[in-house]
């Protein structure tokens, strides 16, 4: 993992600037830097409602993660983190602002059983590498290598439907890995995971990116347990990025929003 490597960018309280330059393209992305596999500047969306009013979602969302590092997106329900991953993922698309993140680009859901198609876990992880025109030799090579990055080599022969929650989500980022996914958008692999799946899946994804900077992960969640894996995080409310920077400077940030919340409630 390359803590360090880079200059992370410093926190950005209460503004949406990042502390790497963001350069405009004529296109609808924007130009990265080399060193960066995720940049969103002033991205903003809204949709219709029936009544025929724009209702904002996000509004002026910017931020910037360096390539091989996984990053955490926190905030309350609601504070629009997977419309954000979506826009990232180009399942949606901003109202206003630019995006760019390196491809190729995988979305993992949060919902174990909608990630896995095939009866068996060998089958699952080589289904989408049929569009490579690969040798057989090659697909089982790349197979091997994803599960290896995972912890589940030995379970190159299960029936998918005798997995865990934890060990589907697994087989879903080793999918993404095979294909040589260059950016992972993790939206609460977590959530209908046990504590000792929970665990596993974060450890798999860190394993994943370890000791180069081929792959970068960022990490939708609500549990602030899991910053301490993170690289970076970036903390959202009401559709807007409040702070971006450090684990400790986020979690700083939260301890003192909490405190200060109930010195209220006490007073
Ligand atoms: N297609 C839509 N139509 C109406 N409202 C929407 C739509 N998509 C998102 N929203 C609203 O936008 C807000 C942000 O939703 P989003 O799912 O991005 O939040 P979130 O932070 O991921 O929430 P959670 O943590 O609960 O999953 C919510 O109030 C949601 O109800």
């Amino acid at each position: 993992m390359n803590i360090g490597a880079v200059t992370l960018p410093s926190i950005c309280s209460h503004t949406s600037h990042c502390a790497f330059p963001v350069r405009a393209t004529a296109s609808n992305g924007v130009t990265s830097p080399p060193n960066l596999a995720i940049e969103g500047k002033n991205l903003s969306y809204a949709i219709t409602a029936r009544n025929g009013k724009l209702v904002p979602i996000l509004n002026d969302c910017s931020l910037c993660i360096p390539s091989g590092q996984l990053w955490m997106l926190l905030g309350p329900n609601g504070c629009g983190k997977s419309t954000l991953l979506k826009i990232l993922a180009g399942l949606l698309n901003p109202t206003h602002g630019a995006v760019y993140v390196k491809r190729p680009r995988s979305f993992v859901f949060q919902n174990p059983d909608h990630q896995v198609v095939m009866p068996t876990v060998e089958g699952d992880v080589a289904f989408g590498l049929g569009k490579f025109n690969l040798t057989q030799n090659e697909v089982r090579s790349r197979v091997a290598k994803a599960l290896h990055a995972v912890g589940m080599s030995d379970y190159l022969q299960r029936p998918v439907q005798t997995l865990s929650g934890g060990q589907k989500q697994r087989v879903a980022i080793a999918g993404a890995l095979a294909e040589s996914c260059k950016v992972l958008l993790l939206d609460e692999l977590t959530t209908f995971l046990d504590e000792s799946d929970q665990i596993g899946v974060i450890k798999a994804v860190k394993n994943s990116l370890d000791g180069s900077e081929e792959v970068t992960a960022l990490w939708v969640t609500h549990r602030l347990e899991e910053l301490e894996y993170a690289d970076g995080a970036i903390y959202m409310e009401n559709g807007k990025v409040v702070m971006h920077g450090t684990p400790s400077n986020i979690m700083g940030f939260l301890k003192e929003r909490i405190s200060s919340y109930t010195n209220r409630i006490n007073s």
